[in-house]
């Protein structure tokens, strides 16, 4: 009798201990699967930083391709020899102090390079080519340095204004007064 009560009692204790077994497996496996969920979770946060990271990299890359155009077309003019006369030829995006460059501007066809130019040497110039981007003209005189930036007044380039205005000491706008179908 005593013998069977004790082999019952073992049983039991076999059994809880097979329970307890079974608890720690269930509690393994949803360890596994809360493990698999924060990966998860990781690696999605990991893919949103890397999609953020390209699209201010694409940004620039984009901004950086209208600057070296801007530069390209700025060297563009050096090379041809434009620009020339007692004027000092620089990309307009390296001004010599910020806050003392004056915007030129005005619809294509205004006057602007003629003004600057009849500034820079005195003398007035006769058919002059419409301004590919831009044109800057430094003048010194025997205490300061004044660097007129003229971009372009052409469709294109007018988007550019906006961009500049906030960049300059002075804004000159130059008017072609004796073109009445272009007034308000
Ligand atoms: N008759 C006359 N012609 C001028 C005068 N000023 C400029 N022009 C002529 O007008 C044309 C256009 O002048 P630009 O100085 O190139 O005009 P702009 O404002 O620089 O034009 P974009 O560079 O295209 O924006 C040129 O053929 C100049 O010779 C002026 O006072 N009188
Ligand atoms: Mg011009």
């Amino acid at each position: 009798m005593e013998r069977g009560k004790v082999k019952k009692k073992e049983k039991e204790k076999e059994t809880q201990k097979e329970k307890i077994r079974e608890k720690g497996r269930e509690e393994k496996v949803k360890g596994k699967e809360v493990e698999q969920k924060i990966k998860q979770k990781e690696k999605q946060e990991q893919q949103e930083r890397r999609k953020g990271k390209e699209e201010k990299e694409e940004k620039r890359t984009k901004q950086g391709k209208e600057t070296n155009k801007e530069k390209e077309q700025f060297k563009g003019q050096e090379e041809k020899g434009e620009n020339k006369d007692s004027t000092l030829t620089r990309t307009p995006l390296e001004p010599l102090e910020k806050n003392k460059q004056i915007l030129v501007l005005g619809l294509d066809g205004a006057g602007k390079t003629s003004v600057l130019h009849s500034l820079a040497s005195n003398r007035v110039q006769h058919s002059v080519a419409p301004t590919q981007g831009f044109h800057a003209v430094c003048i010194n005189t025997e205490d300061s340095q004044m660097e007129f930036l003229e971009i372009g007044g052409s469709k294109p380039f007018r988007s550019y204004w906006e961009t500049y205005l906030s960049k300059g000491l002075l804004l000159i706008f130059v008017v072609d007064s004796a073109d009445h179908s272009r007034l308000p």
